[in-house]
């Protein structure tokens, strides 16, 4: 059986907080998508079976975004249910860049450096709960 919807799914996700020049990375996801279409979010996603997690974030991050990064630290670790049969370990690291061209994806539509102010205009408050909750922004010294 693969991972089906009668099974319970435990997944693993790492996840950046990718800063250049005093501004994070965010993308949005393609409006196809099934699960939350268009919203925006942070870069990274589900390690492979036998990876290190900083190994699984730059790889994501080079798929998603086509830039380099430099994990640096762990900023905070957090669980949530995608569906009643699919729990999420999200771990979001601090990542710095010293490239800003990004090149998407099809799994992204739009990309932002964004400020401070436009983080917390279009993240979901999910993910600005978050980084409320563990002090992301005093951590990384972003411009407003
Ligand atoms: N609570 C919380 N959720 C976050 C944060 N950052 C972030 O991208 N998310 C959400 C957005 C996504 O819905 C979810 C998992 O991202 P994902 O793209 O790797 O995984 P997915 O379940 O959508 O699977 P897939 O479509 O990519 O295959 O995590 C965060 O800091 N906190």
């Amino acid at each position: 059986m693969g991972e089906g919807i009668l099974e319970n799914n435990i997944v693993v996700v790492v996840k950046g907080v990718i800063e250049n020049k005093g501004r994070v990375l965010i993308l949005k996801r393609s409006g196809a998508d099934e699960v939350a279409a268009a919203s925006w979010e942070t870069v990274g996603g589900k390690i492979d079976f036998g990876e290190e997690l900083e190994e699984a974030l730059a790889r994501e991050v080079k798929e998603e975004a086509g830039i380099e990064v430099s994990v640096e630290k762990l900023l905070f670790a957090t669980t949530f249910f995608t569906d009643p049969h699919r729990q999420i370990v999200l771990l979001t690291y601090l990542c710095r860049a010293t490239d800003d061209q990004v090149i998407l994806s099809e799994e992204h539509s739009e990309y932002m450096w964004a400020t401070q102010s436009e983080l917390y205009h279009y993240l979901p408050m999910t993910i600005i709960n978050d980084f409320k909750k563990y002090n992301v922004i005093d951590k990384i010294g972003m411009i407003d």
